[in-house]
């Protein structure tokens, strides 16, 4: 069955809640959308912008759902599993995006044989460019799969991976939109510091953050190889290349995928 056909549930609609639903509605508009929230007044604020249905009470959200979606954080997750258990009946989908929690504690609170579906999307759903990936618990059927990946390549791309893997996915793709604004912020604010205005020099930075990007993704060609089609011998490029290796731009960032890997680990304990 499509997704289309489905009415998807979101029990938690803080930022990732609402991400999703947002680009779940861009691309769909169409589709029912339930979601309950403990704060009245962002769920309030989501039915007059969206026209979503709200519930203080998940059980409502759940009922009224095919699909459910658990983006309430990590630390307070077995406790909601626990309340909700008895309305998670056999014809629902559970979908997590709790970072570090695994399939296994999931099914381990709910009733025996639910179809659990875990995924790592990231905060890119609101513009319908999260990175994804998905894996599928002891009981997921193929549809269950098809469903929800056609739910999150509707909001960018998405791929299946095994759960071992999660961890990686969340410290790079999950976390890795919080590497990046910063970036921008600071190559906007060099050129601020050489007399650009602040607007501008967003707009410039954040433009060539979404083309290398592009590039990428759309030549298959090598990051390396890319960067060398950018420097010219004695340029600017390789000036400001030097600079950044000096201050050990390659191994901040894979320390920062890997801490942020292992922070995913420790949740899940
Ligand atoms: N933020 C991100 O970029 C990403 C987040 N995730 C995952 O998504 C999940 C949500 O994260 P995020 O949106 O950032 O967190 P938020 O705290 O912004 O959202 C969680 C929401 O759930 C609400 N909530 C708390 N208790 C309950 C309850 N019992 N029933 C229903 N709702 C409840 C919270 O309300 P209140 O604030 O009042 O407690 C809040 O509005 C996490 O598990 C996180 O690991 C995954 C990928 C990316
Ligand atoms: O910071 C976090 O824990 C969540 C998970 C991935 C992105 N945000």
């Amino acid at each position: 069955m499509h997704l289309t056909e489905k009415r998807i549930g979101f029990i938690g609609t803080g930022k990732m809640g609402e991400s999703l639903i947002r680009g779940i509605l861009a691309a769909h508009s169409e589709i029912t959308l339930n979601a309950s929230d403990v704060y009245k007044p962002a769920l309030e604020r989501l039915n007059n912008e969206l026209g979503i249905n709200v519930s203080t009470d998940n059980t409502e959200t759940i009922g009224d759902s095919d699909v459910v979606v658990l983006a309430v954080k990590p630390q307070i997750l077995k406790d909601v599993l626990v309340a909700i258990k008895d309305s998670i009946t056999a014809d629902k989908l559970v979908i997590s995006i709790a970072a570090g929690v695994s399939v296994t504690a999931i099914e381990d609170e709910l009733n025996e044989g639910t179809r659990v579906v875990r995924v790592m999307p990231n905060i890119a759903a609101t513009v319908a460019e999260a990175a994804s990936a998905v894996c599928a618990g002891k009981n997921a059927t193929e549809d269950d799969m098809e469903v929800a990946l056609e739910m999150f390549q509707s909001i960018g791309s998405a791929i299946t991976i095994p759960e071992k893997l999660m961890d990686a996915v969340t410290g790079l793709s999950g976390s890795g939109p919080a590497y990046i604004f910063p970036v921008i912020e600071a190559l906007a604010d060099g050129a601020v510091h050489e007399g650009l205005d602040r607007a501008n020099a967003i707009t410039l930075a954040a433009q060539t953050v979404l083309g290398a990007a592009k590039m990428v993704l759309e030549t298959g060609m090598h990051p390396g190889e890319l960067k060398d089609m950018v420097t010219s011998p004695a340029g600017t490029t390789i000036r400001g290349i030097h600079t950044l290796e000096e201050s050990g731009i390659r191994a901040a960032f894979m320390n920062a995928v890997i801490e942020s890997s292992k922070r995913s680990k420790e949740l899940g304990k």
